[in-house]
């Protein structure tokens, strides 16, 4: 039916539009047809044609055999090297911008994914794909995209035809993939080379439109992003159409257009924008070549503009295009191009040198970290955001659940602040009984209170002026003083009490809270005007489960905890301790960590840290731990909480907990030689538990 003459006259188009006409499942049936006949369909009426060519590769090209889930484990995994072709830089700035697209992702089940050139999975921003069976085959770290390795999809695809990619359903080649939506994006270089593929993955099969729109825009920011951060050695060129009016596309007006170029005026690189506002067609026409020859503006002639017109000019192409051309340094500062030019963002070492440096300079300095070279990038995402927002005098709402960090980045913060050397006063609005409150913050004068203290007292927003106020658990403030607080915030005056004279403040505010405030305010337990004052830009800190760096995470505080405990021979963890760490959904985040860590640290006695040196009261929440999908409450709930992506398999978490904990009873059963008193007590749990345990697994002494 593929091959008839006057189907084929039907366009691509039409049949994509036509797809699902009258409840037809067009791709279903081609695909049907491919796997009967073992041939692609032709005539590009079924499936786009985009979809037929990415068959006949598979097939032809490929040699993949079709109706088989997936191919075989060897060939899904091909020899992994951790970042062999990104330098780490780049990676680090990969990983932390696909984080921050992840946070507008947060309530979808979008799962991203950051391969390199060649197709192997790099990093995983996973929303539940990995709990179904498929998904923890392919999202795994070295697992290759490529379309060679696991047929058509939208990441691997991308990178094969270098341009974003998506494909639904039975669209995909392999069975594996039909119940999912893929879509891809090639991170281009400076030089156009292929830099990374950015990739998202959704079991909502029919979305592959809008996930793959999404990812565009995406990979055109980080792509921006990357070019600004590890440009090529010489002076930036900022382009921008001088003419709004003329007919201009949206990715010539998103963004700025960059162009790099050296000493002697040759091209060197240019992202997206920039080579469609020159007009360029494709990096090659425009690399090494002299910028005289591309935009008819020599640079000797750019250069005496620029010095006479401070840095700005106006440039007609010989297309016509106005472009208003500024440079961010001076020309003096030009780099001289390296003996060795950067040609691409996956090799250059010296360079991604001398990016590292200068990236550090523009992110505040993390306080050391003990020999370990883990950068918490989660933090330093929070804590750049946080001091621009410090300088600018903007308050700031830290929200994220119980233990993220939030105290601990306001004293980051202030550490790297304009205000470093002016106190840090915090008061924690939900330990402080709500009498009291009022008097701690505005404090009160001299004999107000009956039979209290003859002298009086200043208060908190007083101790912090010229500094900072650091409200924490405002969210459990009582509603009387928050009209108070409002006021103070309103005029930057205080009254103590008792007192008749007003005190004029100058404090920044920064509040956190794990409660979810809208919901307060909905509820009237909150008010809204208070809310917005305090809410002049939000950080949220991500729960440790979900952080992308969670095994480095652990590892570093790991070797925190032993510096601090003073331990001169280094402990590790356990295999079988690091499959309950990654597991485990840590509900009081890195403070329960911490607590674990060093609790078990002090039980340890050889070099690996084992199950049963973990604190009993661990134990025990790991026993009674819900699956994830119980423990995380509805967004409707008035915590900070993660939602539980859509698909997830019930019981996993469970399963894995019996297994470590029948074998933790082996392992002490065998240690105490069946001894159950011994056993026990090394379980730290009673016999009557024990016994119980042990028929439950059928253990025996
Ligand atoms: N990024 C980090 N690196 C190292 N230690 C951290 C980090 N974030 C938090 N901690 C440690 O974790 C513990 C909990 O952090 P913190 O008190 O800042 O959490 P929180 O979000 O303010 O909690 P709560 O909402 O309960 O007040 C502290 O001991 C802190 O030092």
């Amino acid at each position: 039916m593929f091959m008839h003459e006057n189907e084929q006259a039907i366009s691509g188009r039409e049949a994509e539009n036509e797809t699902g006409l009258f409840g037809v499942d067009r791709p279903g049936v081609a695909w049907d047809w491919m796997k009967q006949t073992e041939q692609a369909p032709f005539g590009a009426d079924w499936v786009r044609p985009q979809v037929a060519e990415a068959w006949s590769r598979c097939l032809e090209d490929h040699c993949l055999r079709v109706g088989v889930d997936l191919p075989a484990g060897d060939r899904l995994q091909q020899g992994f090297r951790p970042g062999s072709d990104l330098p780490e830089a780049v990676r680090t700035s990969l990983t932390v911008m696909i984080y921050k697209v992840k946070l507008f992702l947060r309530e979808t089940n979008v799962t991203l994914l950051l391969a390199d050139a060649a197709g192997t999975l790099i990093h995983v921003m996973d929303a539940g794909l990995q709990l179904c069976p498929i998904g923890r085959q392919l999202v795994r770290l070295g697992v290759n995209w490529h379309e060679a390795s696991i047929g058509n999809n939208g990441m691997g695809t991308a990178g094969l035809l270098r341009e974003p990619v998506a494909f639904e359903g039975k669209e995909h080649f392999y069975c594996g993939l039909h119940p999912f939506a893929t879509a891809g994006y090639p991170i281009t270089g400076p030089d156009g080379s292929l830099t990374a593929l950015l990739g998202a993955v959704t079991d909502r099969r029919d979305s592959s439109k809008s996930l793959l729109g999404f990812l565009r825009l995406a990979g055109y920011l980080i792509e921006a992003n990357l070019f600004e951060r590890h440009s090529p050695p010489g002076l930036m060129l900022r382009l921008r159409p001088a003419d709004m009016t003329e007919s201009l596309g949206v990715q010539e007006c998103l963004l700025d257009g960059l162009v790099s170029v050296d000493q002697s005026g040759s091209i060197l690189g240019a992202n997206r924008t920039g080579l469609l506002l020159m007009g360029a067609e494709n990096h090659d026409s425009i690399l090494h070549k002299d910028l005289s020859t591309v935009t008819g503006l020599g640079f000797g002639d750019l250069r005496a503009r620029m010095a006479t017109g401070g840095g700005t000019i106006e440039h007609t192409l010989p297309s016509g295009t106005r472009l208003i051309i500024e440079t961010d340094i001076s020309l003096s500062h030009v780099t001289p191009p390296t003996s060795c030019p950067v040609r691409n963002l996956t090799g250059d070492s010296s360079r991604s040198a001398g990016t590292r440096a200068s990236e550090r300079s523009r992110i505040p300095a993390i306080p050391a970290a003990p020999s370990s070279q883990f950068r918490d990038v989660v933090l330093e995402t929070a804590l750049y955001k946080a001091v621009g927002l410090e300088s600018r005098k903007i308050p700031i709402l830290i929200t994220g659940e119980s233990g993220v960090g939030k105290d601990y980045l306001v004293r980051q913060m202030r550490a790297s602040g304009p205000r470093s050397t002016q106190p840090l006063v915090a008061i924690n609005c939900g330990a402080i009984p709500r009498e009291l409150i009022a008097s701690e913050l505005f404090g009160y004068e001299a004999g107000s209170f009956t039979g209290a203290r003859i002298r009086g007292k200043s208060g908190k927003f007083v101790e912090a002026d010229k500094g900072i106020l650091f409200l924490d658990e405002i969210g459990d403030m009582a509603l009387d003083l928050q009209a108070t607080l409002l006021r103070v915030l309103d005029t930057s005056e205080i009254v103590p009490i008792g007192g008749a004279k007003s005190i004029p403040v100058d404090v920044h505010v920064v509040a956190a809270t794990n409660r979810n405030l809208p919901e307060s305010v909905q509820k009237g337990t909150f008010r809204r005007d208070l809310y917005y004052r305090l809410n002049g830009a939000q950080i949220w800190l991500p729960p440790l489960r979900e952080r992308p760096d969670k095994m480095k995470l652990i590892q570093h505080m790991l070797q925190i905890e032993q510096e601090a405990l003073a331990i001169s021979e280094p402990k590790q963890l356990g295999e079988e301790l690091w499959q309950i760490f990654m597991k485990h959904p840590w509900p009081g985040n890195i403070r329960e960590l911490r607590n674990v860590l060093r609790s078990s640290l002090a039980m340890t006695v050889g070099p690996d840290i084992r199950i049963t040196d973990l604190p009993p009261d661990f134990l025990d929440e790991m026993e009674h731990s819900p699956s994830r999908t119980e423990q995380m409450p509805d967004h409707g709930t008035s915590e900070y909480r993660t939602p539980e992506p859509r698909g997830s398999e019930q019981g996993t978490g469970s399963a894995v907990l019996a297994d470590w904990e029948e074998q933790a009873i082996r392992s002490a059963l065998a240690a105490s030689s069946g001894n159950i008193s011994r056993a026990a007590r090394m379980l730290s749990i009673t016999r009557a538990t024990l016994y119980h345990k042990m028929a439950r697994y059928g253990l025996k002494k």
